[in-house]
């Protein structure tokens, strides 16, 4: 098997990183809020601390590209944020700093390189504070091709067989080797497959729940053209991309949103989630039928939207695209 270590060192932290997030959401803190304006919580910090420090010690040259950065919990008026992010963090890891908190968070201020990682150490923030779906999401990304993902989605459980159908899941994907999936409670993987071309059930499609982060009413309307009947399946994060790698659904579609054009996705909100769907059997690119490139930054520069299918559906949707 390849990556052995990586897939290690990787699933360890993310678990560790899981069992931190549902800790926070025991009791969901405030939203604060980044230059943005988009949310961020002392779960994501603790999150990225643990994940980054985890690389750190096992892959110390490897660049670790990740969303979230340390310099306002520094401030003095984050202090007793900072407390309660190392307070978590302790939970998991003894006899921590304040201090080596903020460093490992911002570990992952690397830039992208010929090998890296790129984190999302809570991707869904609006759904971890709504109660809804989030999704832990790392990802190794070598010459521009994402070569290793992992996905954590501790609130994710799906109609389908075991362990599918239990809450917490755990998907990790190589490159060549096929995408797997375990439950957070047990270490047993099960591989799994998109949804085959005749299997009406879940001839559906996920988008996101935030309206502003797609084009529901294009989505649904390429969909229907595609061949969909019934309504999308509204999810929060990368759990788009576990649903439609284990077939729960044939089809992620995210369009970009009228009143934000120009808007360039990040990679670590699709890195982990496109291996894992396209080692499953399906196939992601842009809105075009571009592969996603991975290779020019920490967007994606040279894509518009995503789309992301059990394969056999792929041309009908970017023909419905092209029109
Ligand atoms: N305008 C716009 N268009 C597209 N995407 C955007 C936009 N704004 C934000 N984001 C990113 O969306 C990430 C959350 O993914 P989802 O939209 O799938 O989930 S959610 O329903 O919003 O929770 C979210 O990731 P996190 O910040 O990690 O939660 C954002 O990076
Ligand atoms: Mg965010
Ligand atoms: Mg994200
Ligand atoms: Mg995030």
């Amino acid at each position: 098997m390849a990556y052995e270590k990586e897939l290690q060192v990787g699933i360890e932290a993310s678990l560790s990183a899981a069992k931190l997030c549902q800790a926070v959401r025991g009791n969901i803190p405030d939203r604060i809020e980044k230059q943005d304006r988009s949310p961020v919580t002392i779960a994501d910090f603790g999150s990225q601390a643990i994940i980054c420090r985890a690389l750190a010690e096992a892959f110390p040259n490897d660049p670790v590209v990740g969303e979230e950065d340390a310099t306002a919990l520094r401030s003095s008026e984050m202090s007793e944020q900072l407390a309660q992010v190392t307070e978590y963090v302790k939970q998991e890891i003894p006899n921590v700093s304040t201090e080596d908190v903020t460093q490992w968070i911002d570990h992952g201020n690397g830039e992208p390189s010929q090998r890296f990682w790129t984190l999302d150490p809570i991707d869904g923030t609006k759904g971890f504070l709504r109660g809804d779906q989030y999704a832990i999401a790392l990802a190794l990304i070598e010459e521009g091709e994402v070569k290793v993902g992992i996905l954590a989605c501790p609130a994710l459980s799906l109609d389908l067989a075991p362990p599918l159908n239990e809450e917490g899941l755990l998907f990790v994907a190589v490159r060549g080797e096929g995408t797997k999936v375990r439950s957070l409670k047990t270490d047993e993987f099960t591989a799994i497959r998109v949804a085959s071309p005749d299997d009406e059930e879940h001839l559906r499609f996920v988008e996101s729940v935030e309206v502003a982060h797609g084009d529901q009413s294009q989505q649904s309307a390429i969909a229907q053209q595609a061949g969909i009947k019934s309504p999308s399946l509204r999810m929060d994060s990368q759990a788009k991309y576990g649903a439609v790698a284990s077939g729960a659904a044939a089809l992620y579609l995210r369009l970009p949103s009228p009143k934000q054009p120009d808007y360039r996705e990040n990679i670590w909100d699709h890195a982990a989630g496109v291996i894992v769907a396209e080692e499953a059997g399906g196939r992601a690119s842009d809105m075009y039928g571009k592969p996603l490139d991975f290779s020019v930054g920490a967007k994606l520069f040279q894509n518009r939207g995503v789309v992301v299918s059990n394969g056999s559906l792929h041309e009908a949707v970017l023909a419905a695209l092209n029109k």
